[in-house]
């Protein structure tokens, strides 16, 4: 839905900033029918007048401190998108906003009067630096002879094969899986495929768009040689395009609400929450097996109607055992708060009871986050009082979206903690089962069985992490990349 008040606005400024410096280009012509001194003092007074001007302009883009990209080629004027606030002025959709709710909003609107779009879901990342397409708008970069760029896997096994190193970290493994945690409260870049297959029969690279991104492998490469694989399955991301909003350059949007606010737990959409409400004492929908209380089943990974998936707020909660297990946690976590406060005021309306417990989640995990992972993440440094807190008051004109450079990049870096395996260990503090990560990818299923979900949370609690270094772990890497079929730990056997 566009806001045809905003985009009228918008078109005003747009065309304002486009007609200055035609302007004045086009007054200055009439006077050159007149005579040499006064030509020339009107041309320096113009360009005196140009030069106030454009730094009157240059303040303005520099004061924006998003500028999304000076180097585009823009071809429609209509769409051009220089900066992260055209989203809101030509396409964010109207919000209306009862600011006399106490509760977040699930999409995450409304957290800001004079901004309510601002950090909602389905709006896009914003841009800290310019965005660099070979074209100004949507094509990958080259190399300078206008080549293609050298194929990442081909650097890949150039630099990291062989490379990797166990070295273990002071923390734990619950490092790392509270950090794919948050990554997924603010980030979810969705894949733009159209049900496409991006590597027909693993050899061909695709073509359209979506497509245009996929890996080719070197023929002699060290493992998929021994497969045949040519082809490394890797998509574009949705746009504002596929939101009816044609911003050059490419601008993209998160699916997830960029606040940290559960949303993972509890869905960046009303429709998604309601899905997974019982509507009852404030809890969550769970099912119980053997005692035990589990995310509802969403659907079965094959025929086989053991393998279920898990449904959550956020569509990755699958992928792999650490992040299931999160998943599971916090809903029991939620249920649990819920059930005590109920028992503290039992007039409380199951819509108030689940309120207040999604707000002492959210809460905790803001909490968390500040006190426990970040100072480990950024360093003490970075996260003392006085720098995190002293002069960070809130500023209601920053805009809080999650940038395209911390998901895309900065926050990816993490990756390279991921470890080989997780331990199961037993309440004898025994390591009973030691599997790897790779094995349970989009599998979580065994989570379910015997002890195992308290198992395998003794075991992240319990062993030590994989230290951050520059490379990744070799299992994970040909998972991540590659989402083949079956047991991928076998192709390194
Ligand atoms: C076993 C653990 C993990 C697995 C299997 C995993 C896997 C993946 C995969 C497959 C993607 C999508 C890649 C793409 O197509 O672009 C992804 C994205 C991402 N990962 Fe991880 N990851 C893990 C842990 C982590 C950790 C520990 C962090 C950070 C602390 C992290 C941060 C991110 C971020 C920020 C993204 C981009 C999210 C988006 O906007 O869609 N991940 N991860
Ligand atoms: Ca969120």
């Amino acid at each position: 839905m566009v806001n045809d008040i905003v985009l009228e606005t918008w078109t005003k400024s747009g065309e304002t900033t486009g007609l200055i410096r035609h302007r004045n280009d086009e007054d200055t012509k009439p006077l050159h029918a007149y005579r040499s001194q006064v030509l020339v003092i009107s041309m320096i007074f113009s360009v005196l007048i140009i030069t106030f001007l454009m730094s009157v302009i240059d303040f303005w883009i520099d004061d924006d401190q998003f500028v999304q990209s000076q180097h585009a080629i823009v071809k429609n004027k209509d769409h051009l998108a220089m900066k992260n606030r055209e989203y809101f002025y030509q396409c964010a959709p109207i919000v209306s906003c009862d600011y006399s709710d106490k509760y977040r909003t699930s999409n995450g609107t409304c957290n800001n009067p004079n901004n309510p779009i601002w950090g909602s879901s389905n709006t896009p990342f914003i841009r800290l630096v310019d965005a660099h397409y070979s074209d100004g708008i949507s094509k990958l970069r080259t190399s300078s002879d206008g080549e293609p760029l050298p194929s990442a896997r081909e650097i890949q096994v150039k630099l990291f094969l062989n490379k990797q190193i166990r070295i273990p970290d002071k923390n734990n493994q619950l490092l790392m899986q509270w950090g794919q945690f948050v990554a997924h409260d603010v980030s979810n870049l969705a894949i733009d495929t159209n049900g496409e297959d991006c590597c027909t029969n693993k050899n061909e690279l695709g073509v359209s768009r979506a497509c245009e991104a996929s890996i080719k492998i070197p023929i002699d490469d060290p493992v998929y040689s021994k497969y045949n694989i040519t082809c490394m399955r890797f998509t574009r991301a949705m746009t504002s395009n596929n939101y009816s909003c044609p911003l050059q350059p490419l601008t993209f949007i998160d699916d997830a609400s960029h606040f940290i606010d559960g949303s993972q737990i509890y869905g960046s959409n009303d429709y998604v929450v309601s899905k997974l409400r019982s509507f009852t004492g404030g809890t969550l929908i769970s099912v119980l097996d053997n005692n035990q209380e589990f995310c509802p089943r969403s659907s079965f990974n094959s025929s086989d109607t053991n393998k279920y998936l898990y449904n959550s707020g956020d569509s990755r909660a699958n992928l792999n055992l650490g992040i299931a297990l999160f998943h599971n946690m916090f809903l029991r976590f939620h249920n649990y708060v819920a059930f005590k406060l109920k028992i503290e005021n039992s007039l409380w309306s199951d819509e108030k009871l689940y309120q207040e417990s999604r707000r002492f989640v959210g809460a905790i995990i803001q909490h968390i986050t500040y006190t426990q992972f970040l100072p480990i993440i950024l360093g003490k440094n970075y996260t003392k009082d006085e720098v995190l807190y002293g002069n960070n008051k809130y500023d209601p004109t920053v805009n809080p979206s999650t940038s395209q450079e911390f998901s895309t990049g900065a926050f990816r870096v993490l990756h390279n903690i991921i470890p080989a395996q997780h331990r199961f260990i037993d309440s004898n503090y025994t390591t009973v089962k030691i599997v790897n990560v790779t094995d349970w990818m989009n599998c979580p299923y065994l989570l379910q069985q015997g002890s195992n979900y308290d198992q395998l949370l003794r075991g992240l609690l319990s062993t030590e992490g994989r230290l951050s270094q520059p490379s990744y772990n070799p299992l994970n890497t040909i998972s991540m990349l590659t989402y083949l079929p079956g047991n991928i730990a076998s192709i390194f056997e």
